[in-house]
């Protein structure tokens, strides 16, 4: 793997797309709120245009019949993402997929599969279609379709017309107008003007998935303005970087970076302000680091791992702790020496997590604004953020990927895992309407269920990173991974919210994809594996799962097995 990156300011420098910027500046936008999907492209006057359905304010959002209007590529620049949808969801360059399959994907709708295989995504509802130029507030046109014109169509009118023998670039067909208003573009259905319906369960036609499938001019400027979006969002992220030597696809738009986590609703975390910090005797440079690595004393280490070895050294005191322990009674961890989460190598070296962490995955407590010790605490680690910079690129078989563009040692801290914090509740909904075929990005905060005052089974929030996170939300898995993930708090109290927390688990060479193992297992023995990898392929229940990509000598088969 090169270590080449991509600057933010040369975004288009290692992709295939055009290098030229087309960043054509709208007068006019469509509202993406109104949009129910992106369903043709077209070119005229070499510019491109796509055919956007449009919703209604009622339920369900594509009813038997809406508008469909024909828009340039300026007008769609809040509404990006549809046309993302609409670019990703046509066959690849080079895909297998006929001609003939694509013209016939109206009838049977194909499913974009992961990379390598491509179809063409179309929904068949039996829509009503308006096919127009987009200037100014329309008023009716005479139909070159020889469709009959109504002034009080019934939403049961089905226009059949010779529309097959047209050609469809000198037509315009609608059944509603569009308005231009407050430098937006809506259309609206016509009740009273002499407007022409046609049955948009034929839309696209043949005749325009024929054009589009011969004209990839729009298809290009669209990438290069999807792009420039993404580019544009990454332009506020510090030291996150884009490459793409595989295909033309960007990263979804319908992402937002985001620098914490974003609670919803039913979702509480307690205020930082309101943190319980460690008082005396800590304090800065109480030694010759700083106070909290006096373990026994530090109040934020309460509940940090209990250093048995230190332990052993008050015999008393170690037997009293055995027998608690093994009573499965709470066991009093006051004045207990403790192990300290992070080691401080020399040489201005980053800080590591300690062995005994890195293993064992006890919870990791970090002081916090409240605390006596001030800012070179060395067990402030996660809290200080990022320190390394990272790349989102495109892998060949398992979606986007991400890598370190520095060397990685062991137990170091990259970053952590964001998103919106959900309900279960709320993630149920969320997970009942996802799209199978899209990536999971849903991380349980479930750490501490069955604690005292900890949430249940039935309780715990999940972190969803599918519309917003940071670039950890694209590290991929691996059965074999090179980074793990821990539970990093700086509230002791607090077993509902706490953070997601990667470190490298091996040394990484800078440019190495970045892995964590999804069902966060231990490591098991070869044969294990490949036993119960050929018992996964035979299971029918594993039908549905995703297989996965990772390469490892110990691969599992499936992702989530
Ligand atoms: C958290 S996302 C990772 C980023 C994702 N690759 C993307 O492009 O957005 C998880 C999804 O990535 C894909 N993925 C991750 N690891 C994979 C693997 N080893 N093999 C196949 N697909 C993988 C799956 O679609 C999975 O649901």
């Amino acid at each position: 793997m090169s270590t080449h990156r991509v600057s933010k300011a040369n975004s288009t420098g290692n992709h295939p797309l055009p290098p030229e910027r087309t960043r054509a500046r709208a007068t006019h936008r469509v509202p993406a709120q109104n949009i129910s999907k992106i369903i043709c492209h077209r070119e005229v006057d070499n510019k491109a245009q796509f055919l956007v359905r449009w919703t209604t304010n009622k339920e369900p959002l594509v009813p038997p019949r809406t508008i469909a209007s024909w828009h340039p590529l300026e007008e769609l620049i809040s509404a990006l993402h549809f046309v993302q949808a609409y670019t990703e969801g046509l066959p690849a360059p080079g895909s297998t997929i006929t001609r003939n399959e694509f013209l016939t994907a109206e009838a049977r709708p194909l499913k974009r599969k992961a990379s390598g295989s491509a179809g063409l995504s179309r929904d068949n509802a039996s829509t009503a279609g308006l096919l127009s130029s987009n200037t100014g507030l329309l008023t009716p046109l005479p139909s070159h379709l020889g469709v009959s014109r109504s002034s009080s169509l019934s939403s049961n009118d089905v226009v059949t017309s010779d529309a097959d023998e047209q050609d469809w670039r000198s037509v315009t067909v609608y059944n509603g107008i569009l308005q231009k208003k407050e430098g937006r573009v809506y259309a609206k259905k016509s009740k009273t003007a002499n407007v022409v319906t046609i049955n948009t369960a034929t839309l696209p036609t043949r005749e325009m998935l024929d054009h589009a499938a011969a004209t990839p001019g729009p298809i290009i400027a669209a990438e290069r303005a999807i792009r420039n979006a993404f580019m544009e969002k990454l332009r506020h992220v510090k030291g996150v970087f884009l490459r793409n030597e595989v295909d033309t696809t960007t990263p979804s738009l319908d992402f937002d970076f985001i620098d914490k986590f974003v609670l919803r609703e039913g979702v509480s975390a307690s205020d930082p302000e309101t943190y319980v910090g460690c008082d005396e005797p800590c304090k800065p440079n109480m030694a010759h680091y700083c106070g909290c690595e006096y373990t026994r004393l530090c109040d934020c280490l309460e509940y940090a791992a209990v250093d048995e070895t230190q332990l052993m050294k008050d015999p008393l005191r170690y037997a009293q702790y055995l027998e608690e322990k093994d009573s499965g009674d709470m066991v009093d961890l006051t004045g207990l020496p403790k192990r300290f989460p992070y080691l401080m190598p020399s040489g201005g070296r980053p800080p590591v997590l300690q062995s005994f962490y890195r293993e064992q995955r006890h919870p990791i407590y970090e002081c916090n604004i409240n605390c006596n010790c001030g800012k070179v605490c060395k067990t402030r680690v996660v809290q200080k953020g990022r320190h390394v910079d990272l790349t989102i690129f495109k892998t060949a078989n398992r979606g986007w990927g991400v890598y370190c563009n520095e060397d990685l040692v062991t137990g170091e801290f990259i970053d952590v895992y964001l998103g919106e914090v959900l309900t279960n509740e709320e993630t149920s909904r969320r997970e009942a309407k996802a799209d199978v075929d899209k990536g999971s990005y849903l991380y349980s905060l479930d750490k501490f269920v069955g604690d005292d005052s900890a949430p249940t089974e039935d309780t715990y929030y999940v972190v969803d990173g599918q519309y917003m996170g940071n670039a950890t939300r694209f590290i991929n898995h691996s059965c074999e991974p090179n980074c793990r993930q821990y539970t990093v708090s700086e509230n002791k109290y607090d077993t509902w919210v706490y953070n997601l927390a990667f470190f490298a688990y091996t040394d990484i060479p800078a440019g190495t994809e970045l892995t964590f193992d999804y069902m966060d297992k231990d490591e098991e023995e070869e044969e294990d594996v490949l036993r119960k990898r050929q018992e996964a392929v035979k299971d029918p229940n594993n039908a549905d799962k995703r297989p996965c990509n990772c390469g490892a000598q110990k691969c599992r088969g499936y992702l989530w097995v």
